[in-house]
């Protein structure tokens, strides 16, 4: 695992995007060669989506050859909610960039057999031949996409009831109103992120701190399920400073040490 840690969010949201670009880039895909992108939602990356959308319109990196998977959707919100997944990523980074709608996957949690759009999703990936890289961002209680606290590790693509924790967090989305947010979402599972070749993780804020902290300074644990990337072969953690305020001095400060090895990862690109 690495730990890239950034000042701002705002450096993270910059880092995560140069990433994505040099991963599509050094892939070099064509039509018979698709780079594959697992795809978050929330807050968090609308920062790198800003960023991909510029580098795009700089002429810097094309998405044509690429497949994107979403990492999850509320249950039985309309596609055209703006609250809803679909628009989040239409409007955030697929309208402003030359993705073919037919490579976009995005779950849908309108379908009549939400088990079976689940199973057929994970079918799509595998057709695909997996994902190379997975972004992905957490709740404060450490789950990734919409794998709450005491998710199975080894889960694959299903619904979901959200819990107390995530249903007020995402409150502020839908007026503050609680009732609002819809009560389930399908979701990748944590095992179906674990499959990609790496998986790129955003966390910023200091209401992340906690969750960091049991990501990697603890133990593997359903509670936390961000922290089964422990176990995975090639992980990035990219944090803010404020992300890393539950974190041991001795951890910051050995990641830290490693800023010019991780600027490595992002090298050749012609950004600054
Ligand atoms: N399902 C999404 C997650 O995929 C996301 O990581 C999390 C954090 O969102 P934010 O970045 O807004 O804090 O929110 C939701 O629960």
């Amino acid at each position: 695992m690495r730990l890239i840690i950034k000042d701002k969010a705002d450096d993270v949201s910059k880092w995560a995007a140069k990433y994505v670009v040099k991963r599509i880039k050094d892939f070099n895909p064509g039509p018979d060669k698709y780079f594959v992108l697992g795809l978050p939602t929330g807050g968090t990356p609308l920062g790198m989506y800003k960023y991909l959308i510029e580098y795009y319109k700089a002429g810097d990196i094309s998405f044509k050859y690429v497949k994107t998977f979403n990492m999850d959707e509320y249950v039985g919100l309309p596609r055209n909610h703006v609250e809803s997944y679909h628009y989040y990523m239409l409007t955030n980074f697929f309208a402003h960039v030359n993705i073919d709608p037919k490579n976009v996957h995005i779950l849908d949690g309108n379908a009549v057999d939400l088990q079976a759009e689940c199973a057929h999703y994970e079918m799509l990936i595998r057709e695909a031949g997996g994902v190379h890289l997975f972004v992905g961002g957490i709740g404060p209680d450490g789950h990734i996409a919409f794998n709450e606290p005491g998710s199975s590790l080894v889960s694959r693509t299903r619904v979901k009831t959200l819990t107390q924790d995530t249903l007020e967090a995402n409150a502020r989305f839908f007026g503050n109103d609680i009732d609002q947010v819809p009560k389930q979402a399908l979701t990748v599972g944590v095992g179906t992120v674990m499959d990609a070749e790496t998986v790129m993780i955003l966390i910023t804020g200091w209401h992340k701190a906690l969750a960091l902290h049991k990501a990697i300074e603890k133990g593997v644990n359903h509670m936390w399920t961000i922290s089964a990337f422990q176990q995975h072969p090639k992980t990035l953690i990219l944090c803010d400073e404020l992300a890393t305020m539950e974190l041991k001095v001795k951890t910051v400060k050995y990641f830290k040490a490693l800023d010019s090895v991780h600027g490595m990862l992002i090298e050749d690109d012609s950004h600054s």
